[in-house]
């Protein structure tokens, strides 16, 4: 059995760890290892942590960068971090970032950290266990969280 980690934030706005392993379980039977961190800094070594020492196959790595311009910079070295932590260990942690200003209001915030979790979810599950499903839609422009764009046209 394939076991996942999934790493969240304090900080975010919204359960978006909680959206990911819901997901996760309607689609597949995996041990789930869950830990949640005060803010995205602090996903690169609990992601790290879940491979090295919990043996996860494959991690998702979800927070919230804040509006703010120190948010952003911060999200851009969280980044560095994670791809960082995937290097370092030969394994994919799926990062999930929702800018808190990519919603016009509440209501999309939730909306889109709900939908984007879980469609990541949905991701990971593919690069796991049906590898087949992720070649299937290479170049269909697709989103997470809004909807896809679809493949471009001459
Ligand atoms: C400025 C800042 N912005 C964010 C943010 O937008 N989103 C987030 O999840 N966390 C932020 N943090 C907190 C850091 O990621 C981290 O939790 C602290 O620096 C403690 O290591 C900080 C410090």
């Amino acid at each position: 059995m394939a076991t996942i980690g999934v790493v969240d934030t304090t900080f975010a706005r919204f359960n978006m760890g909680k959206a990911a392993i819901d997901e996760i379980q309607q689609n597949i039977s995996a041990k789930i290892i869950r830990r949640t961190v005060p803010g995205i800094k602090d996903l690169p070594v609990a992601a790290k942590k879940l491979i090295e020492e919990e043996g996860c196959d494959i991690v998702m790595a979800l927070g919230m960068p804040g509006r703010k311009e120190q948010d952003k910079i911060c999200a851009h070295e969280a980044s560095t971090g994670i791809i960082q932590a995937q290097l370092m260990t030969n394994t994919h942690i799926i990062e999930v970032f929702v800018h808190e200003d990519e919603a016009k209001d509440e209501n999309e915030l939730v909306f889109l950290m709900d939908q984007r979790s879980r469609e990541h979810a949905l991701n990971v599950v593919k690069m796991l266990c049906r590898p087949e499903k992720m070649i299937k839609e290479a170049g269909t422009g697709q989103r997470q969280g809004f909807e896809d764009v679809g493949p471009a046209r001459m």
